[in-house]
């Protein structure tokens, strides 16, 4: 079965459910991502930070899957914020991935101590309109940057990939988002496997023949999240990807709601890292 689709502010469609490759090596890449392609996956989430473009493009490369059926995102580092240096990370991030075209590409992180995303962003916005990439996101940004992007562009971005997982469900920037039209795309969707003991998540697995990890994934998805776990197990890609013969409860996800809490971030805080 193919994931469902969500439409982005710009016209185009990016999958529901993808796979994430932070923390996988370039030389274990390939391999995860030919069996997250295998599974069913289609939307693919690496960065240039995360070394491993190459190992993704070699994955891309050999796919039975056309090159048009994938729907391939990377992020600029944050050290290559700015005009100019975005242009060319931009090239090295697709000399490696080998493809023609990118389908989404974020700035990292805000990284405001640099005072560079503003400038990061208009190269975004002439690459998107020479047609190199097709949509253009951020990730980790908070809401007076976005609006200053839009404010200084008129291009308000398609996507915000940000932390969010059970124990922290972010409603506020959600909120936000669905009113400016951005989607949300959510990083770390297990809680880096912090989430997959809880019992309670367990106790819900257990009506629907589920475990506690598709329980986790499948509430992004009803709540029209963007997710992209990551594994390199191949058991464990193939159990993330099957999520499309249920839907939670309202009483289950109103169970999973209560489950946030205000110190329940795992990653950094977007205020001040970058
Ligand atoms: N924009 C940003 O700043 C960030 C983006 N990301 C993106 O989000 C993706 C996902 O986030 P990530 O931090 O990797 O964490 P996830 O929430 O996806 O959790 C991954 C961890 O959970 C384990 N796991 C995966 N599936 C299962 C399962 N079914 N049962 C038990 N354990 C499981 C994995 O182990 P194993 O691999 O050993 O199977 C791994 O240790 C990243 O890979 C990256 O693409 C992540 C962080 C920041
Ligand atoms: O995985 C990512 O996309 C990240 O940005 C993380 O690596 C993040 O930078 C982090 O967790 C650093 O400790």
């Amino acid at each position: 079965m193919n994931s469902p689709v969500i439409r982005l502010n710009d016209g185009y469609e990016i999958p529901q459910l993808g796979f994430g490759v932070w923390q996988v090596p370039n030389a274990g890449a390939a391999a995860a991502v030919t069996a997250a392609i295998d599974a069913g996956y289609r939307l693919i989430d690496t960065a240039a930070a995360y070394r491993n473009e190459e190992g993704v493009g070699d994955a891309i490369a050999a796919s039975p899957v056309g090159r048009d059926a994938l729907f391939i995102t990377t992020k600029l580092a944050n050290p290559d914020q700015g005009y100019e240096s975005t242009l060319r990370a931009f090239d090295a991030s697709m000399k490696l991935l080998r493809i023609e075209k990118l389908d989404l590409y974020l700035i990292h992180w805000q990284a405001v101590h640099r005072g560079a995303y503003l400038d990061t962003w208009k190269a975004f916005v002439k690459l998107r309109d020479e047609g190199r990439i097709a949509s253009i996101g951020v990730s980790n940004f908070t809401v007076p940057n976005l609006e200053r992007l839009r404010d200084e562009t008129g291009v308000m971005p398609s996507v915000n990939q940000i932390e969010l997982h059970p124990r922290f469900q972010q409603k506020a920037l959600r909120a936000y988002h669905a009113k400016a039209g951005i989607a949300t795309e959510s990083w770390s969707p297990l809680g880096q496997g912090s989430l997959i003991d809880d019992p309670q998540l367990a106790a819900i697995g257990r009506k629907y023949g589920k475990t506690a990890a598709q329980v986790i994934l499948r509430w992004h998805l009803d709540l029209g999240l963007i997710a992209i776990p990551k594994s390199v197990t191949p058991a464990r890609i193939v159990e993330n990807f099957d999520l499309f013969d249920f839907r939670l409860s309202e009483e289950d996800i109103a169970a999973i709601d209560k489950l946030d809490r205000p110190d329940g971030r795992i990653g950094p805080d977007p205020e001040v890292f970058g």
